[in-house]
Formats: C-alpha cells, sequence, structure tokens
C-alpha cells in the first residue's frame, strides 16, 4: 500500500536561529493512527504545522504522492486538516454554523454543497443541536468538538490533532476518545496524554529534541519504561 503521508529528510529552524525539526522521515498508511509524544518542545506542534503547510520546513513531504509546495498547496489543505490546541485559534466566526461553514465557503463551494457539509460535520461531533450558539461561549469540549468539526467540512483524508484531550474534564475526554475512535480518516495524534495514545493509535512516534528517536507499535513502546523515562514521558 502506498503511504497516504510520506516525509523525507525535515529540517525546521524557527527564525531566532532555534532548531526545531531535525532530518525527520515518516511514513504513514491511509488509515493508520498514529501518536507523536514527545517531551515539551520536542517539535511536535512543529512537526503538525509544517505538515499542513502553515509553516515551509525544508525537504519533502507528499500527501497522497503529491509533493506539498506552495502550488499544491491550496489543494492539500483540503486532504489534511489541522486541529489547533487551543479552540479559540480555530473559532472566530459570530456562530457555531458559520465557523464550521468558513472552509467550504473559502472552497467556493456552492450553496447547497456548503450547508450539507455543514450538517454532515455537525452532526459527525455530535453539535447539531450548536448550530445557532456563540463559539465562545461554549464549554471546552464543545469547542473542540466544533473546531474538529470545521476541520471535518473539508471532508479531509487526514487530521492532524494538536493535544486534542488538553483541558478536558475526564467525562469530555471519554467523549473525545470515543469520538476520534469513530472517523475513518488517518490521524496523527500529538499528545502528552499516553493513556488516549495507547487506546486510539496502534503506532507511536517518540519525538525529542527535533528528531524521531522511536516509532513503532505503542503497546510496545508504552511498555519500555526505561525508554519513555529517557524521554521525559513519565
Ligand atoms: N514561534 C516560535 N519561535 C521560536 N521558537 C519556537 C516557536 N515555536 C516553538 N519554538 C521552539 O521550537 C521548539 C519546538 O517547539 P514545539 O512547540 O514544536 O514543541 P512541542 O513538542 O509541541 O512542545 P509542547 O509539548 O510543549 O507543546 C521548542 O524549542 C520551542 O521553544
Amino acid at each position: 500500500m502506498n503511504p497516504f503521508l510520506e516525509v523525507e529528510n525535515l529540517t525546521y529552524t524557527y527564525p531566532d536561529g532555534r532548531p526545531a525539526l531535525r532530518g525527520i522521515g515518516l511514513k504513514i498508511l491511509p488509515g493508520e493512527r498514529v501518536a507523536l509524544v514527545g517531551p515539551n518542545g520536542a517539535g511536535k506542534s512543529t512537526l503538525l504545522l509544517a505538515l499542513a503547510g502553515i509553516l515551509r520546513a525544508e525537504g519533502r513531504i507528499l500527501v497522497d504522492g503529491t509533493l506539498l509546495t506552495p502550488a499544491s498547496l491550496p489543494r492539500l489543505r483540503a486532504r489534511i486538516g489541522l486541529v489547533f490546541q487551543l479552540p479559540d485559534d480555530q473559532l472566530f466566526s459570530p456562530t457555531v454554523y458559520e465557523d464550521v461553514a468558513f472552509a467550504p465557503l473559502y472552497q467556493d463551494l456552492p450553496p447547497g454543497e456548503v450547508h450539507a457539509r455543514v450538517e454532515e460535520a455537525l452532526a459527525g461531533v455530535g453539535m447539531q443541536a450548536f448550530a445557532g450558539r456563540m463559539p465562545h461561549h461554549l464549554s471546552m469540549g464543545e469547542k473542540k468538538r466544533v473546531a474538529i468539526a470545521t476541520v471535518l467540512a473539508m471532508r479531509p483524508a487526514m487530521l492532524l490533532l494538536d493535544e486534542p484531550s488538553a483541558g478536558l474534564d475526564p467525562r469530555g475526554r471519554r467523549e473525545l476518545i470515543s469520538l476520534l475512535n469513530g472517523l475513518p480518516q488517518t490521524l496523527l495524534i500529538a499528545t502528552h496524554d499516553l493513556d488516549l495514545a495507547g487506546r486510539l493509535c496502534p503506532r507511536m512516534v517518540i519525538l525529542d529534541g527535533g528528531q524521531i528517536v522511536a516509532d513503532g507499535e505503542s503497546r510496545a513502546l508504552l511498555a519500555d519504561a526505561d525508554l519513555l523515562a529517557a524521554h521525559g514521558l513519565v
């Protein structure tokens, strides 16, 4: 099977000179669910931003066989959706409906298609009843669901999620795990939540100092206490 996402020698240094990614290589197959774990500052968010085409890193990123370039980015952006760590970075419209409609409208889809996408995306996260609500007055769990819906409305083949369980109470976290578990998309989930990683993702990639230091079965990596301790994960 051809990988959906292929990353070769990805390197990124922030403008202040801080290296954040160093020679990352990664292949993710269609339908795979991969947890991206690592200590604070490991480069997880930077990697997701690069994969979403928000940061331009050196190296190669192929999405479904197409090289990510400034020219291909508008088309590929709909294939890979990034859910930011803070929903407030993703939600800015007066209503939930308008936030979810934003990306399909931006793609110039006809109004009927936009409406169908919004209904489908809100149903997918169980938030149909919230369409007319103000995003900023929702609970954190509700905001996270709406943020996921804004990305689902693009009908992406892959979702990149940055710390999806951060800030959720135990019930919100359980609901989120169940929601993500029901998604058919390929998933790459950056998280400090090793329990969520183990429940949702058969495969785990450990990032430390901008480099991949382990890539394998989550069950095996989570059972390796020395490995986890060496990378500040326990
Ligand atoms: N905008 C920025 N400007 C300069 N350096 C940055 C910027 N954003 C992140 N960095 C640096 O890049 C490195 C990687 O940060 P990144 O946020 O990708 O790590 P992370 O693994 O997501 O961390 P966390 O678990 O704390 O979210 C860190 O050293 C960080 O200080």
